[in-house]
């Protein structure tokens, strides 16, 4: 049997019947320690549940959504693994940015190509191969039933990996997400630090490129609030609906009055999102 690696446990607590931990270990991918929370439900002896990943975003640790993502009620209702996972490599050795955009605490689930930022910076093959192996070496998660989800810059890597693996991932939903770093500040700035200046290079980190290329995916829902103060210039949800409507892939894109970007707007429909992967994960 290959070993995954071995997990630190940073705290547990028992919540809604089931255990919420924070736990760390030395990455590989990216060459430093890493932390992400797991929410376990109540579930019988031997039972394998299914894993519902969230990718949070800019400015963010896993302790955001862990705190004020107000998940467990309905992920213990649904019998629901809940995995939140850092947005970046961290510590002082791991090259950073001034700004609450770039480097450390905004990694963008991309693979960096480019000096010093490669090193380190290699978060897609994080989420997509290393935490998973370790999810499935200590957690009773049934690794065949996997949705994702995600906010902001978040939204944009549970858009990217779902459509990039669709096999992996029954159900995709974002909240708020960034839906295409080709066509925002945030994006030129991230992907062109990260990989460089040939912008052909940055379509695989690009939901609405994915779609354009072919990628597919049947069960796609998003929540956008209509008060949020990125929607105009960094979140341009409109670019999704489009890519979607041209592709014939059918999506619930909704846009909810009143709502900013906040972690209020997250909690208000996150049982429903949990919800409504859970339906997708059964049997
Ligand atoms: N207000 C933030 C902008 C970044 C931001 O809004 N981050 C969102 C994700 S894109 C977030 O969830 N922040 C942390 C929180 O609300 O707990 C800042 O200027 O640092």
């Amino acid at each position: 049997m290959t070993t995954a690696g071995t997990l630190e446990t940073v705290s547990e607590n028992c919540s809604h019947g089931g255990v919420q931990g924070v736990y760390r270990h030395a990455s590989a991918s990216t060459g430093t320690q890493m932390t992400f929370s797991v929410f376990v439900p109540p579930h019988a002896d031997g039972a394998k549940l299914p894993v519902l990943w969230f990718l949070s975003g800019l400015t963010c640790t896993q302790a955001n959504v862990t705190e004020k993502g107000e998940f467990r009620a309905a992920c213990a209702e649904h019998g629901v693994i809940f995995v939140a996972p850092d947005t970046s490599p961290r510590g002082e050795d791991v090259p950073d940015d001034e700004a609450y955009d770039f480097g450390q605490g905004a990694g963008f689930y991309v693979d960096a190509t480019q000096a010093p930022w490669a090193q380190h910076f290699q978060m897609r093959s994080y989420i997509e191969r290393e935490l998973p192996a370790l999810l499935a070496e200590h957690f009773p998660a049934d690794m065949q039933r996997q949705a994702i989800s995600g906010h902001s810059m978040g939204g944009h890597g549970a858009l990217t990996i779902g459509l990039r693996n669709p096999d992996r991932f029954r159900s995709i939903s974002a909240f708020s997400p960034i839906v295409s770093p080709l066509n925002c500040p945030w994006g030129d700035k991230a992907l062109g630090g990260y990989l460089g200046d040939n912008r052909s290079d940055w379509r695989e980190y690009d939901a609405c490129a994915l779609i354009e290329d072919g990628a597919r995916h049947a069960n796609l829902l998003v929540d956008q609030g209509t008060a949020d103060n990125f929607l105009e210039e960094q979140l341009r949800t409109e670019l999704l609906v489009d890519a979607c409507k041209s592709a014939g892939m059918p999506a619930e894109i909704r846009m909810q009055p009143g709502y900013d970007h906040s972690y209020y707007f997250i909690s208000t429909f996150m049982a429903e999102h949990v919800g409504w992967h859970a339906r997708h994960l059964q049997g």
